[in-house]
C-alpha cells in the first residue's frame, strides 16, 4: 500500500469512527453496518505489520511543519509549525469522538495534545527526549467543534532536563496550561 493510500484509509477510518460515535440509526440498521465493518477488518488483517507506520524522529527539522500521528487512526493528526520565535504552534478542531464533559474536550485528550506539541518542540531542537513529568492546569472547559490554538515554548534546559510550557486557547481564552519536564535519553 502506498503511503498516500494509507493516509486515505486512515482518514476514512477517522470519518467512520466519528460516524459510529454520533449515529442515531435504529438497531436493525446497525446490525448490517457492523457486519460490513467486521468484513473490512477481516480484509485488512490478511496482511499486517507489528506496529503502526510512524515517521522517523530524525525527520523532524525545525522550521518545516511536521504532521504527528498521520497514520494512526486512533490518534489526533497534528500539523505542527515552528515559527521563527523558537516556539511550536498548531491548530486543531476536535469533535464528538474526543468528548469528555458535555460539549467539551476530554481532559486526557488535552493532555495528549500538550504532550505531543511540547515533545515535538524538544525533538525539533535535535534533543532526543522522553516525557518525565507532565503537569496540566485546566482553566476552563475546552470546546468541541471550534479551532483550538496550541503553543509550546522551551523555558529551561539544564543537564538532561528540558522544561517546556504550553497552552491551548480557543477564541482568545486560555483553557489549558501545561508544563513538561523532558529528559534526554541516549539514541537507540
Ligand atoms: C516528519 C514527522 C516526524 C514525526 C516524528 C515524531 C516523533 C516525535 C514525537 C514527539 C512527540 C511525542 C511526545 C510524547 C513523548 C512520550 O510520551 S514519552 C513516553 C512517556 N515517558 C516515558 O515512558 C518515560 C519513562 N521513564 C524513563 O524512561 C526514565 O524514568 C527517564 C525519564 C529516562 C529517567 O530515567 P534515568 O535516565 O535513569 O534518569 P535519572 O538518571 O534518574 O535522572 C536524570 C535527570 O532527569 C531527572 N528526572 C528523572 N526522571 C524525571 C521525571 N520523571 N520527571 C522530572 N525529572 C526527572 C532527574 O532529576 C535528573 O535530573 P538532573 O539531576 O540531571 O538535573
Amino acid at each position: 500500500m502506498s503511503v498516500d493510500e494509507r493516509e486515505r484509509l486512515v482518514e476514512a477510518t477517522r470519518a467512520l469512527t466519528y460516524a459510529v460515535a454520533v449515529t442515531d440509526l435504529p438497531d436493525e440498521d446497525l446490525a448490517a453496518v457492523s457486519e460490513a465493518v467486521d468484513s473490512l477488518s477481516r480484509a485488512l488483517r490478511k496482511q499486517t505489520r507489528k506496529r503502526c507506520v510512524t515517521e522517523s524522529v530524525t525527520a523532524v527539522v525545525e522550521s518545516r511543519p511536521v504532521v504527528l500521528d498521520r497514520y494512526n487512526p486512533a490518534m489526533i493528526p497534528l500539523e505542527v509549525r515552528f515559527p521563527e520565535d523558537g516556539t511550536a504552534a498548531a491548530t486543531v478542531t476536535l469533535n464528538a469522538v474526543h468528548q469528555g464533559p458535555t460539549d467539551s474536550v476530554h481532559g486526557g485528550v488535552s493532555g495528549l495534545l500538550m504532550d505531543n506539541i511540547l515533545g515535538i518542540l524538544v525533538q525539533s531542537k535535535g534533543l532526543l527526549c522522553v516525557t518525565g513529568t507532565l503537569s496540566l492546569r485546566y482553566r476552563a472547559l475546552t470546546p468541541l467543534d471550534r479551532p483550538l490554538e496550541l503553543r509550546a515554548e522551551i523555558v529551561d534546559h539544564s543537564g538532561r532536563r528540558v522544561t517546556v510550557t504550553g497552552w491551548i486557547e480557543c477564541g482568545g481564552v486560555r483553557t489549558v496550561e501545561a508544563t513538561g519536564v523532558f529528559i534526554e535519553v541516549p539514541s537507540r
